[in-house]
């Protein structure tokens, strides 16, 4: 690929591998808090579902040191975090003294997810341990997937997935890089690994923001002028982009120019919380197909996966972040969105209300999130909070939605349309050449019954070769739909149904030369009984023809003999 902006190509550098990329650490857990017995939970320990939730806590910030903010976060577990914001540093109660309207607040809490990462998780903890490789190979596997940075504004959203401001120019090799160069590299390098196979892989890739509900391509400059539309599409059964500009990326590099070219152009503001604050949510898709050869006669099955990084604008309390003017006017429409997605959340974890109308259509962001969110896919969401107790309310409310996330309960299927097809296809025709199957031996059968003809070898072995095949169509009929099957069960099922159609029409062919044979056996069969037919007709003539003689001779010596006597007589 060479994308290009303004003539200029996007910077690119080289990465080969994960070098550079250490190895995970494990975790360590602060714990400056007393026990932790009667504590309120608000969530439970779930089964992995389709929607994994991890939750990242930052370092405290240097104007949060500045201003003597304290700790209220501890990560107890590998899965567990608690907020006690009842104990201060120095172990006295915050409650006393405290209005009793804010007690509920300052009360302990426990929430549970599918992992936690303390203040000292580096980036390739992240990577390692969050979940993004088994997104990658999902992706791979022709599944729609999503890894979305939830949290307050400056909560470390755009520092786990890019990493932190100043690595505009990256070094291929540095400990910072966030979780999308991270699964750029694991990406390319499972691609690499999958050389060897029958399947090919074409990667593509597109960058869009929604800055102040409007959609804008950041790899495409005129959109910033005229926004670009969203639109529901029927086929797909879902919202999609109009002309966003999709790049193909043959290389690493292909991919990188599109972070940071997207990077380069989307919309950063300055406000009193977070100096690099993104005032936009942006979304980089990379699309994953592969092709994979089915059979000799050059049927192709090709799936089409798809990874969607979502960095979200913070929630932010204008308040606190001084913002005015068009930060404000930003600050509002992120908070807008930001609602709709949290409510939207809130409906879809509620098992009563999530066959009901989810509001996708009140904001751009959660009609182009809502796939991720209750559709085919497969989501990983990581929210970000911050350890300081000024932010006790929005880390709170962050931990609140992130596990109301938990409770979602999606369908991942592979996107496989033609593939479906294609084994729907091959069942029919393995069910009608069973019928064929069935009709051809019911004819030999009669035929044989009728010629009378001892059994010949073929016919045995054909015999033999039924009675051991098992008909895997049969079973396949009974399957549930093959939209919910796995993507390795539906592959297997697709070899097995091949495999069968081939043995199949074999077994027809061997039965249609078999007849063939039975059928000119027949016919040499009824000549020679004509043959033999027409001997004994002939003979019968002769044999008549003789007995007549006879007959005339012995009628002729009886007349002679009558006479004789007659003369003697007189
Ligand atoms: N885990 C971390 N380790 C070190 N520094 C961090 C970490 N997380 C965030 N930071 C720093 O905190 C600051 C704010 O982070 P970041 O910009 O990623 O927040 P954000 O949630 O994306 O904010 P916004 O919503 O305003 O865009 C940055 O300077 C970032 O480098």
């Amino acid at each position: 690929m060479g994308l290009t902006r303004n003539g200029k190509k996007g910077s690119v550098r080289r990465a080969t591998s994960s070098e550079g990329f250490g190895s995970a650490s494990t975790y360590s857990n602060t714990s400056s808090f007393g026990s932790l017995a009667d504590l309120g939970n608000d969530s439970s320990v779930d089964d992995l579902g389709n929607i994994s939730v991890v939750v990242r806590v930052r370092p405290l910030s240097e104007r949060e040191i500045q201003r003597n903010d304290d700790t209220i976060i501890q990560v107890v577990s590998h899965e567990q975090i608690m907020m006690r914001p009842d104990v201060k540093p120095n172990g006295q109660s915050a409650l006393s003294g405290a209005q009793s309207t804010f007690n509920q607040t300052l009360t302990a809490k426990t929430f549970t997810f599918n992992s936690v990462f303390d203040q000292t998780a580096t980036q390739s903890e992240m990577m390692d341990k969050s979940g993004v490789g088994r997104v990658i190979a999902m992706a791979m596997e022709g599944y729609s997937t999503t890894v979305f940075c939830y949290g307050q504004t400056g909560s470390g959203k755009t520092h786990t997935l890019t990493g932190p401001p100043h690595l505009d120019k990256p070094d291929p090799f540095s400990e910072e890089h966030g979780l999308i160069y991270r699964a750029f590299v694991h990406l390319f390098d499972r691609l690499k690994e999958n050389t060897k196979s029958d399947c090919t892989y074409i990667i593509k890739a597109s960058f869009l923001e929604i800055y102040n509900e409007k959609v804008i391509d950041l790899l495409n400059l005129s959109t910033f002028k005229k926004p670009l539309q969203v639109r529901w599409s029927r086929a797909s059964g879902g919202f999609y982009v109009e002309n966003l500009f999709t790049v193909e990326c043959e290389e690493f590099d292909d991919l990188l120019a599109v972070l940071e070219e997207g990077m380069r152009n989307r919309a950063v503001g300055s406000h009193g919380m977070n100096d690099y604050s993104s005032r936009s949510h942006t979304i980089l898709t990379v699309h994953v197909i592969s092709e994979l050869q089915a059979s000799e006669e050059g049927v192709y099955l090709s799936r089409h996966g798809k990874i969607n990084f979502v960095d979200l604008a913070g929630s932010e309390m204008t308040k606190k972040t001084n913002s005015q003017g068009k930060t404000l006017e930003e600050a509002n429409n992120i908070n807008k969105s930001l609602m709709v997605l949290g409510y939207c959340i809130s409906q879809l974890s509620d098992p009563r209300k999530r066959n009901g109308h989810i509001p996708y259509r009140d904001s751009k962001l959660t009609q182009l999130l809502s796939d991720s969110l209750a559709g085919n896919g497969i989501t990983l969401m990581v929210a970000c909070v911050s350890p300081a107790r000024s932010n006790l309310s929005e880390t709170l409310n962050t931990l609140r939605y992130a596990a109301r996330a938990k409770h979602i309960r999606n369908k991942p299927v592979v996107v496989m349309d033609p593939r479906e097809a294609l084994i729907l296809s091959l069942k029919r025709a393995v069910m009608a050449l069973q019928e064929e199957n069935v009709h051809l031996r019911n004819l030999i059968d009669l035929e044989k019954s009728t010629s009378q003809q001892p059994e010949r070898p073929l016919t045995s072995v054909i015999r033999s070769a039924n009675s051991e095949q098992v008909s895997l169509t049969g079973a396949a009929l009974d399957t549930p739909r093959l939209s919910e099957l796995p993507a390795h069960e539906a592959h297997q099922l697709l070899h097995s149904l091949l495999q069968e159609n081939r043995a199949l029409r074999k077994e027809n062919a061997d039965l249609y030369s078999l007849r063939e044979a039975l059928l000119r056996q027949q016919e040499a069969v009824t000549k020679h009984n004509e043959r033999l037919i027409k001997q004994i007709e002939v003979k019968n003539i002769i044999l008549e023809f003789i007995t007549n003689k006879l007959l005339c001779n012995f009628t002729d010596g009886g007349e002679q003999r009558n006479d004789e006597e007659r003369i003697q007589r007189k």
